[in-house]
């Protein structure tokens, strides 16, 4: 059986509050924010790397539901896209180990940040 090296990615969001001291100075606002992670592997045999469902399924009850309709200032210490790129890689790098690729976070459809870990 073939087996292929390639790259899974699975899209989710959530809507969040947070605010910023410093230079961004912003009082409290809400974002939606998407995300989407990145998986990389080779094909199992039969032919996939793992089932989209259940990365839906770790999105939600990893990220999402810790997230959903919370104040982000609770969890980061100033909680930019930055930061929360890093928070939802930690929080599925348990889970997926060297297979997370990279988690990018879009702040706006314009404004985006990728995390690849840094050997996590
Ligand atoms: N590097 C970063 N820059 C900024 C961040 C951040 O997390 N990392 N965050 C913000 C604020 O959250 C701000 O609320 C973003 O404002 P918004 O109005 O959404 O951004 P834009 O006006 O730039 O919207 P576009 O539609 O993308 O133009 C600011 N900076
Ligand atoms: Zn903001």
């Amino acid at each position: 059986m073939e087996k292929h090296k390639v790259y899974l990615i699975k899209k989710s969001s959530f809507t969040a509050a947070h605010s910023h001291e410093g230079m961004l100075n912003e009082a409290q606002h809400t974002h939606t924010f998407h995300y989407e992670i990145k998986l990389c592997g080779f094909t199992n045999n039969e032919g996939f790397l793992t089932d989209f469902r259940i990365v839906e399924e770790d999105m939600n009850t990893l990220i999402n539901k810790e997230l959903k309709d919370k104040n982000l200032n609770i969890f980061l210490k100033d909680p930019t896209t930055e930061k929360l790129a890093v928070w939802i890689f930690r929080r599925l790098k348990d889970s997926y180990g060297k297979m997370l690729h990279c988690v990018t976070v879009y702040e706006t459809p314009q404004s985006a940040v990728i995390y690849e870990g840094e050997d996590e």
